[in-house]
Parts: structure tokens; sequence; C-alpha cells
């Protein structure tokens, strides 16, 4: 099976598939148009043929020639986030999505199996209702997915849209078209890996002093922090802004046990000395990228860079339980 992976980042999907254990499967092109990412993706998959490319400039005729199978794609979000503009196929953003929309995938003779994976919005935008339309002229049945982790029993929340395609006759074995599928409610296992926020924590708490949450950034944002212990069992999506700004960016991790930090911060208002005394830090990139799932942790680029490679990316374990619903098991 030959596979393209479009907007492929640090290669989320790439590991997604990996971990589906299928054995014969190849990244015949991966496509991404930001430098870093895609050093980042070369560094974990060196034999990949991975381009620095705006995908605007492959021509049908390109993009058929590698005869794909499969199509992988987690185009970018903003234009359908909610809590943003939400310009959706009005935005410069959405028109790489429209290319292969209107151009690549009616006129590709070999694709059979295609993932996308977006925002919660996505559903509900004019984008989406442009990419079923042509997947249903071009052959394609689908089925739409709001999911997050935590409906894998995984401790951290990243509500995402995902859309599963077959090329008919190829047909799913679960519910019908049109309605959006909430929750893992197939006959699917959950993940034991993640279950509480001690699984991703790093060995040693003392070397990560670089991470604690300076008094500055306390002051601005204390006040909207989402804190978590070791033994809780979730934790609030980590975001491409994660460790800049406090306020829904993503969890932070106090060492002190949660009856503790309730009892500190009842008794006294969330002022800068009571949030202090809660050592509070940042998780670091790789555990960030355990709570994502992912099977690696050496970033080879700055923290910051890390994080907003992250927080760009997908939860390699939800997107591969979709990928063995997509996929034949033994192709
Ligand atoms: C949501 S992220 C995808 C992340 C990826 N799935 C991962 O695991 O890291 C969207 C990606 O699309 C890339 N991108 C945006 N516009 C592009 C374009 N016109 N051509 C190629 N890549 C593009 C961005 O650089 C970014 O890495």
């Amino acid at each position: 099976m030959r596979v393209i992976e479009f907007f492929s980042g640090i290669g989320g999907m790439h590991f997604a598939l990996k971990e589906c254990n299928l054995e014969n499967f190849e990244v015949v092109l991966a496509v991404d148009i930001n430098t870093v990412a895609n050093a980042v993706y070369r560094h974990f998959f060196p034999s990949t043929n991975l381009r620095d490319l705006n995908i605007l400039s492959l021509s049908p005729e390109q993009f058929d020639a590698y005869r794909p199978d499969i199509l992988l794609m987690s185009p970018p979000c903003q234009p359908f986030t909610r809590n943003g503009l939400v310009k959706d196929i009005n935005d410069e953003r959405t028109k790489p999505l429209l290319h292969i929309i209107e151009n690549l995938i009616p006129k590709s003779e070999s694709l059979k199996y295609i993932l996308v994976e977006n925002v919660k919005g996505f559903e509900s935008s004019l984008a989406r209702d442009k990419l079923v339309t042509t997947l249903s002229q071009s052959g394609f049945t689908y089925r739409e997915f709001l999911l997050s982790p935590v409906h894998f029993g995984i401790c951290n929340s990243r509500l995402r849209y995902y859309l599963l395609a077959k090329k008919k006759p190829l047909d799913f074995a679960i519910s019908l078209q049109n309605d959006i599928i909430t929750e893992n409610n197939w006959d699917d296992k959950l993940c034991s890996r993640v279950k509480q926020v001690s699984d991703v924590l790093s060995e040693s708490e003392t070397e990560l002093e670089e991470y604690l949450i300076n008094d500055k950034q306390l002051l601005k944002g204390g006040k909207a922090l989402d804190i978590v212990t070791k033994n809780s069992k979730r934790s609030c999506c980590f975001t491409r802004s994660y460790s800049s700004y406090l306020c829904g960016t993503g969890s932070v991790y106090s060492s002190l046990c949660e009856e503790n930090i309730k009892e500190i911060i009842n008794d006294n208002d969330n002022n800068l000395e009571v949030l202090k005394s809660l050592k509070l830090r940042f998780f670091t990139p790789a555990e960030v990228a355990k709570f994502m799932c992912f099977p690696v942790s050496d970033f080879p680029v700055s923290k910051k860079k890390a994080y907003q490679l992250l927080g760009n990316s997908i939860n390699v374990y939800v997107v591969s339980r979709l990928l063995c619903l997509l996929l034949p098991k033994n192709f």
C-alpha cells in the first residue's frame, strides 16, 4: 500500500500507521511547507521521501504518478477553530485543502482510502461540505467522527474531527453515513499507556527547574491555570502556544498531592505567594509527546519549537485506532 501524507508536520500520521502494525505500507510521499517540522520529520523518518513543498504546486498528474492507495492529511485548522475568525473556505490557509478536494482527489485513479483530521468546528464548515460532495461524486463512502483521547482511556483532552473514506465497493462495518460518531462506540480496546498523569512524568523532578513557571507568568495568567498532579486522570489539550501563554494552552504540573493543593488554594486567595508554593511547572516536550502517545521523545529543536510542533500534531493512538478501522487487516 502506497501512502501519501499531506501536511505531514512531525509525522504524527506516519507514527500512527506504524502503530497499526501493518507491515505492507510505504509512505511514498510526505509534504509540508514548514522546514522546521520537516527537519523533525527527517530525524524520525530519514528514509521517507519528504518534500519541502507547497501542496498547491502539486499537479494532479504529479500526485497520481505516485499511485497512492492511501491519503492521510491534517490540513491547517486555524480557518475552522471556534475561537478564531472562522473564515473557512475564504481563509488563504484553506487553499491547499481546496486544491486537494477540487483537483487531486477527483482525478486520482489509484486512491482507495482517505483519512482527514481537523479541529471541532470543521464538521459544520463549507470546506467539509465540499470535501464530502467530492468524495461522494468520486465514488467514496465515508464516516465522520468527533473523538478525544479521553474516549480511549487516555488522560488528555483533544477533541478532533476525523473523516475516513473508502472507495466503493469497499465499505465500513460501522453505522451509517451522515451520523457523526462522537465516542469510541465501536468494538475497540482502550489504551493502557497513558491513564493518569504519572504515566507521562520524567524520571527525575529535580532536573526540571527550567520548566518552573516564573513569577511574571504566574502574575499574568495564574488565575486561569489548569493544575494537574501525578494522580490526575485528566489534562487539557496542549496547543502550539504552550509555555508562551498560560491560559487555555494546556495543563501545568504540581508535584504536591491534590488534597494539599485544594487546601492551599481554598484557604487563600490565588495570590502569587500561594501559587509559588505549588511549585508549578510546565510539562516538558517529552512529556507532552507522551500525552499524545508519540513513541519518541527526542525532538531535535528548541523547547518552544517542540511545543509548537506538538501542539499542531495529532494523538497518535487515536489516529492509529481510526486507521485500523479504515484499512484492511491483511493488506
Ligand atoms: C495541523 S498541522 C499538521 C501536523 C501533522 N499532522 C503532524 O503530525 O505534525 C498542518 C501542517 O500543514 C502545513 N502546511 C500548511 N500549508 C501548507 C501548504 N500549502 N503546503 C504544504 N504544507 C502546508 C503546516 O506547515 C503544518 O505543518
